[in-house]
């Protein structure tokens, strides 16, 4: 078990890289904690193969280093740093059983035959495979032959991290969620660092106890799920988290946030920490879930015009144009549905300010004991 470090990493396939743009991987320094489930959670062609090659060995990065447990491993062979990968498809070798498929990596290694049964039979029956290890691999279904290949990487005890490369994509829908419950539970079992890569935000989050968000060969965001649906550090992770994403628009800086003739809500705090960066481009950004829909006229809130209303079961998608812009509110089954002109809020709390393209933070304003007093009385 290791944690995994990367140390100012960076790959190009290109023979003469000029720009950003040229890199599959832009520089990033990043850690994989010891023993956490972890994902990688990002769209097609965004990098994320190539990070998990270079981790396990299959490709040498361009620049940086590959620490394990703060030992650099970049001049080690794949097989010399104890690293299972289980792919989108799943590698067996067709004609060999069940069991000599767990075997293999033990027998590559010298292990002695009766250890070998013992560990085949934990590993099989820890993925409920114990009554197919007579079997040949041939005959065995996607999802039975993707538990050979993940079996294949925990039986070594010495196992560093288990690397998943969207191991669910060739398994079928109601199949996916089981072996996605199996996968939890190897990780509570074992304590090994797992690294899941994935396109789907869903896989991700019930994997995963922290996701890293990746974007154009960058790790635009680390956090837990709940972080990152409540403070996207970059507006691609709001756009790409969420169901539909969250709505951005531009805003201009004059005295105050404006979006057109409306104002935008922000601490003085923001608007001061604005005006010190001068930035070209402010993109203010807000959930659909915490959009407020009024009932009735508000006066302190914005008036907009209803377009449609998507009913989606057990909650409806509300679209409606604000200063020409399409946005969308989240309405749970039993709100009012709106028509013609509404009346909308963003609560200030929601409301997320990102200058070329990250979020602006500014601190808590400290209350202090006289204010708190103050405010409860
Ligand atoms: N062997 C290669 N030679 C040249 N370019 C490559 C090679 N492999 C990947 N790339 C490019 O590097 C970038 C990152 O690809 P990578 O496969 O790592 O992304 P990904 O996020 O895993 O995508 P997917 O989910 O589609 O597999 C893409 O622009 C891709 O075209």
């Amino acid at each position: 078990m290791a944690a995994i470090t990367l140390n100012a990493l960076a790959h190009t396939y290109s023979d003469n890289p000029t720009k950003p743009e040229d890199y599959a991987i832009r520089e990033m320094t990043h850690v994989w904690e010891q023993g956490g489930a972890f994902a990688l959670l990002g769209p097609s062609g965004c990098g994320k193969s190539t990070l998990l090659n270079i981790i396990s060995g299959l490709l040498e990065p361009s620049n940086g280093e590959v620490l394990f447990d703060g030992k650099r491993v970049n001049e080690l062979k794949p097989e010399e740093r104890n690293i299972a990968q289980v792919f989108q498809f799943p590698v067996v070798y067709d004609t060999m059983t069940v069991f000599d498929n767990l075997a293999f990596p033990l027998r590559n290694i010298g292990v002695p035959e009766h250890k070998i049964k013992s560990k085949v039979f934990e590993v099989a029956d820890i993925l409920e495979l114990s009554d197919q290890l007579k079997r040949k691999a041939k005959g065995l279904s996607a999802d039975q032959k993707q538990k050979v290949s993940m079996g294949r990487g925990l039986v070594r005890d010495n196992v560093s991290a288990i690397l998943f490369d969207e191991p669910l994509t060739v398994i079928d829908p109601q199949l996916k969620w089981k072996l996605r419950r199996k996968l939890k539970q190897i990780h509570e079992q074992f304590n090994i660092t797992m690294v899941y890569v994935t396109h789907d935000q869903l896989e991700a989050s019930t994997f995963a106890d922290k996701i890293a968000v990746m974007y154009n060969g960058q790790i635009v965001q680390f956090g837990t799920p709940r972080e990152l649906f409540e403070k996207p550090a970059h507006t691609f992770v709001g756009y790409f988290i969420g169901s539909p994403g969250m709505n951005f628009f531009e805003v201009e800086l004059k005295d105050t946030l404006r979006f057109g003739d409306h104002e935008i809500t922000t601490s003085d705090a923001m608007l001061t920490r604005l005006n010190a960066m001068q930035p070209k481009k402010i993109t203010v950004g807000i959930r659909p879930e915490f959009v407020h829909v009024w009932d009735g006229k508000n006066d302190d809130a914005f008036k907009v015009d209803v377009d449609y209303v998507e009913d989606l079961g057990t909650y409806k998608i509300l679209s409606f144009l604000f200063n020409g812009q399409m946005m969308k509110a989240r309405l749970s089954e039993d709100q009012k549905v709106p028509s013609g002109q509404i009346y909308v809020s963003f609560p200030e709390q929601w409301t997320k300010v990102y200058v070329d393209e990250y979020l602006v933070e500014v601190a808590d304003p400290v209350i202090t004991q006289s204010e708190e007093t103050h405010h409860a009385n």
